[in-house]
């Protein structure tokens, strides 16, 4: 028997880990991953939606933030580490989703506006009808749209009477999840770090993609005062490298955190998209596909975004060109909580597989508008093509695939803005593990779709963030190492039926433009 010392010591050289905080739109996961790039525990929990009207989704910040604490303590006991196994801790989040606190008490002003809120509209409107969206695009790479953050403070800034005191005053804070989960742990009231990373804030409509800075004229325009934006809105920093340390918040206290990307941006990072040309799409509550365009931020013409992949310290920023989908795996979770006709999301499998073919049946899930490449946030949810012979399955088919359909769409942008087809499209994310979607992917697509081992591919990504700021890896050929293939889906449907299941598509999509009143 060895000596209980060296047992010791060999256990914390093999257990140098990382913690990875994933606070997605439906839940918040806590990842602890080794060395090896292997998964040592999880912990996850759902928060409550709030849908207070039509269009708006709020969430509890401060239940989020509780939850984040709770199941770092559950991930870190369950991979049976202590704290000072752990070389550092990575964040990623939800994007654009906005909170507005205050720094003396802590406490957020309003609940949270989520990315799919689309209470801002009035306010886009306005701004495009006064013509301003082709300078707020070249600037920021992103179209005039209720999703991003901007739109979202200012509506907090009109209707909440004690955020424009704390505005005034210095003591109101905003920033996305990633910043008011970095801030709580970083000792909240107590000196807390307010800081983003820069793929978080090319978010917002209010950094500028060149400079990597907030601008003036676009905080103006959206009616925050640029010498009150100073104090309220975060320092944006790199996305790898030391963001500060955790104070009072056990078991984390001593550790820093090393990382923090959008979770779009982290599924790339975790899918070892680190060059030029390189292509993912993650399938969770939305559906989100990348293409990295190394160091230039080239606007699309074809109604993608120009977003920042990633920075590392000391580093030139990433771009890339994305293509947002609202409502992918939150579809299913309609299907269950509002139609009720599954019980779990998986259950979707077995009720879709109950038919041959989606029966004619289109599902256009406009619930928020259509983003890309559409940005049409008068377009409405539309079930297209039933007839008698329809059922609860082919709903189920139909709405399966209209993520594929509105994937297809996307990457349609991306080989139009490219000139070229990838050749082949990584996937990751909840949806993924639905084998028949990843073959209709395929199929119609006419690529092959590639998932890797560890389909949360966003907590990898903000796990390798930290640890490669932390130094448990050397640089970013040792962290596209640990990715592994899994499964691979070869397409294999004739031609012939693609163009016309797509030509059908393309008809119901066309029927739920212009189907809300604006304004
Ligand atoms: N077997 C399945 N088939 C299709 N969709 C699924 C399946 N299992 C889970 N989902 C969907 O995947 C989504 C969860 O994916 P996840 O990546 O955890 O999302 P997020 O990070 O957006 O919270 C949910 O919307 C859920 O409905
Ligand atoms: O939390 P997810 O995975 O649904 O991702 C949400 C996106 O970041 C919104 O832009």
């Amino acid at each position: 028997m060895q000596p209980a010392s060296s047992d010791v010591s060999t256990a914390m050289v093999s257990r140098r880990a990382v913690i990875s905080i994933d606070q997605g739109t439906t839940s918040t996961r806590v990842v602890v991953m080794a060395e090896d790039g292997s998964v040592l525990s999880s912990a996850q929990r759902e928060h409550r939606q709030y849908f207070p009207h039509p269009g708006w989704v709020e969430h509890d910040p401060v239940e989020i933030w509780e939850n984040t604490r709770e199941l770092t303590g559950l991930a870190l006991t369950r991979a049976r580490l202590r704290t000072s196994d752990v070389a550092a801790v990575g964040i990623t989040n939800q994007r654009e989703t906005t909170v507005l606190w205050d720094a003396v008490t802590g406490r957020p002003v309003h609940r949270a506006l989520v990315w799919q809120d689309t209470r801002a509209d009035v306010l886009m409107d306005r701004l495009k009808a006064d013509g301003h969206e082709d300078a707020v695009r070249a600037r920021t790479g992103l179209p005039l749209a209720s999703y991003f953050s901007a739109g979202k403070i200012s509506w907090i800034l009109e209707n909440v009477p004690e955020a424009r005191e704390l505005a005034r005053s210095g003591r109101l804070r905003a920033g996305t999840m990633d910043s008011w989960l970095l801030w709580n742990l970083t000792g909240g009231p107590d000196g807390g770090v307010h800081a983003t990373d820069v793929t978080n804030a090319s978010r917002t409509l209010l950094m500028d993609l060149e400079t990597l800075d907030w601008d003036d004229d676009l905080t103006g325009l959206f009616g925050i005062d640029p010498e009150l934006a100073a104090g309220m809105l975060p320092r944006i920093h790199p996305s790898v490298g030391e963001f500060g340390t955790i104070i009072g918040a056990e078991p984390l206290s001593g550790l820093s955190v090393c990382g923090i990307l959008g979770d779009q941006q982290a599924a790339t990072f975790g899918q070892s998209a680190f060059n030029r040309g390189d292509v993912k799409n993650t399938y969770g509550t939305g559906c989100f596909l990348l293409q990295n365009i190394g160091t230039t931020p080239e606007i699309s013409n074809h109604g993608l975004v120009t977003t920042v992949a990633y920075q590392l310290e000391d580093g030139p920023a990433y771009y890339a060109l994305e293509g947002s989908v609202a409502v992918a795996g939150s579809l299913v979770q309609w299907l269950r909580d509002n139609l009720g006709i599954i019980r779990s999301s998986a259950e979707v499998e077995t009720l879709a597989a109950s038919v041959q073919d989606n029966g004619g049946v289109f599902f256009v899930p406009a619930f928020s508008g259509l983003y890309a490449p559409y940005w049409r946030p008068d377009a409405r949810g539309l079930i297209a093509g039933l007839t008698g012979f329809a059922t609860a399955g082919h709903l189920a088919r139909a709405a399966l695939e209209a993520t594929a359909y509105q994937s297809r769409d996307v990457l349609e942008a991306v080989v139009a803005d490219a000139g070229h087809r990838p050749e082949e499209l990584r996937v990751d994310g909840g949806m993924t593990v639905n084998d028949h979607l990843m073959q209709f992917q395929a199929d119609i697509l006419g690529l092959p779709v590639v998932r890797p081992e560890l389909v949360e591919t966003t907590a990898v990504g903000a796990a390798h963030a930290a640890g490669l700021a932390s130094g448990l890896w050397r640089d970013l050929d040792e962290v596209a190492g640990l990715w592994r293939e899994d499964r691979r889906w070869e397409p294999a449907l004739s031609s012939a039926e693609r163009d016309r299941l797509l030509g059908q598509w393309d008809k119901a999509v066309e029927r739920s433009l212009g189907w809300a009143e604006q304004g």
